[in-house]
């Protein structure tokens, strides 16, 4: 096996914190440098926030998280580094002063991004340096966009790189003050601030505004084909007659800036704080993430937006190492599994084991071409033996022994092992083949009986689990979930 990829994060604050997040998360070693005495701890909250959310993304095991190493120094950080991201505050005297170091230190080879907000790389690369924009979205390590600016060679490698670990590039063909996302997010925000500094709007009535209505439509279509749905059957062109003369109404005041000054911050903080300052910003992050992975697993199933690029990036993932019984799961718990208890709620044993069942179908041929040909199989029967507790961000692994097989039946058995070593669940299964035409019980293809035999001949010289064909037992020996 190859050696880990090195990152080398330059300023570990908000975004920074993300980067190492993200990279870390996706089996690369990390060297930080930040001269805050406090950017350990700092970083250290992101990576939690980030270990029990972007794994959850995920039906599949990322791979080993990397080496996470703090550094005294820019030279120390970037030696081995095949990326070298910059993120210390957007002030350009700052920037100029770090990229003339990364320039001098970095390995030839390594691509140097700049998360800068709003500055070109020609801002940045003026004094010579080697720099191309990198500019990511918060939180870094769950939101894919990454802006690509700068010299077409250095942004290709960037781009490999990214999808490696999730994220999207998206190349910007000519460099503009704040790229093409803060363009757009500058424009919100500007109007905004004229709405609460009139007094038209609260921060709170500003925040509904979007969450209720168009924030919603924007994660899964964007601007352009919302509004082409919005011109009706006859899409765009009556869309642009029917709103195109509001652009000569008074609809913006876009090109007008309120005045910057302490009165509008006041405002604007103190709005903030009555909205939202009964919790704490970690509090925020935590709602915030979890919302963003509901919304991002929702997204897979279509395949629009940030959930295709999230099942694209999982074909990338490493299947399951395959044993004597096949590993037909390999996954972190995620939050979203957990309930009031603290632990992994019973019901999603049962996912966990029809997502097993789902993969040893494919594997004897009863796959997504089979069931389209109008067969497959249901299950009639389940015996769940919860175990020992489990909690997010535990590895779960699921084994499965196929204990019968001929004509219609199959009769699974899945082990399911929290880290490798403590078994938490035995969930056994019956399933029956159907014609999805009749919805009635059918005999299987021969192709599947010929590709099933040899797993029952390996499984049937296996001992017999222990606590298959069990009924309820009162003495009850698990440690209960849910
Ligand atoms: N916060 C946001 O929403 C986003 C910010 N960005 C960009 O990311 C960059 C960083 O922003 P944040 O993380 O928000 O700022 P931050 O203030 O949270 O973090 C900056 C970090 O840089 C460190 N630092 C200062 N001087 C340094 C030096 N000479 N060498 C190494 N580290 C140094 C600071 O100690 C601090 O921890 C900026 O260019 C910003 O425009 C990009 C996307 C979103
Ligand atoms: C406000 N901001 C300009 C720093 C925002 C960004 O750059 C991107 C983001 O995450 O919203």
């Amino acid at each position: 096996m190859s050696a880990p990829l090195r990152a080398a994060i330059i300023g570990g604050g908000v975004i920074g914190g993300g980067w190492a997040a993200r990279f870390l998360l996706n089996g690369w070693d990390v060297s930080v440098y930040d001269p805050d005495p406090d950017a350990e701890r700092k970083l250290g909250e992101v990576l939690d926030n980030a270990r029990r959310s972007l794994p959850a993304l995920y039906d599949r095991a990322l791979p080993p998280a990397g080496q996470l190493r703090f550094c005294t120094g820019i030279a120390d950080a970037v030696t081995g580094a095949a990326w070298v991201q910059e993120s210390v505050p957007e002030r350009l005297e700052l920037k100029h002063t770090v990229h003339a170091e990364l320039t001098r230190l970095a390995p030839a080879e390594a691509v140097i991004g700049s998360s800068t907000s709003g500055f070109r790389p020609s801002e940045l690369t003026g004094q010579g340096a080697r720099v191309i924009v990198a500019h990511p979205f918060n939180p870094v390590y769950l939101l894919p966009l990454v802006e690509l600016v700068g010299a077409p060679e250095h942004c290709a490698r960037a781009a490999g790189h990214l999808r490696a670990i999730g994220m999207y590039p998206l190349t910007v063909r000519q460099e503009i003050d704040a790229h093409i996302a803060d363009r757009l997010l500058e424009a919100v925000w500007r109007e905004s601030l004229w709405l609460v500094r009139d007094g038209i709007a609260t921060t709170e009535e500003i925040d509904e505004a979007i969450r209720m209505g168009f924030g919603l439509r924007w994660a899964q279509m964007g601007l352009f084909e919302t509004y082409r749905i919005a011109g009706g059957e006859a899409g765009m062109k009556h869309f642009m007659a029917q709103f195109g003369p509001a652009l000569k109404w008074p609809w913006t005041k876009l090109m007008d800036v309120p005045e910057f000054n302490d009165d509008l911050v006041e405002l604007i903080a103190g709005q903030s704080d009555a909205q939202s300052g009964h919790m704490s910003i970690r509090a925020l992050e935590r709602l915030r993430d979890d919302n963003l992975v509901a919304m991002i697993r929702a997204l897979r199933r279509t395949g629009s937006g940030a959930g295709g690029v999230i099942t694209a990036h999982e074909a990338r993932l490493p299947a399951p190492a395959e044993g004597v019984l096949p590993v037909t799961l390999d996954r972190q718990v995620p939050s979203s599994w957990t309930d009031y208890n603290g632990h992994m709620n019973e019901a999603h044993y049962v996912e966990a084991s029809a997502a097993a069942t789902d993969r040893f179908m494919e594997m004897f041929g009863a796959d997504a071409a089979y069931i389209a040909s109008g067969r497959s199989y249901f299950t009639v029967e389940t015996h769940v033996r919860y175990l020992a507790e489990t909690h997010a961000g535990d590895r779960l692994r699921v084994t499965t022994q196929v204990l019968g097989g001929d004509g219609r039946k199959l009769h699974l058995f899945h082990t399911l092992m929290r880290e490798g070593e403590t078994q938490v669940a035995t969930v056994e299964t019956l399933l029956v083949h159907v014609d999805l035409t009749t919805r009635r019980s059918s005999e299987p293809a021969p192709e599947i009986g010929e590709r099933l035999a040899p797993l029952l001949k390996a499984h049937g010289s296996l001992p017999r689990p222990e606590g298959a064909g069990q009924g309820i037992s009162a003495s009850g020996r698990g440690a209960g979930a849910g």
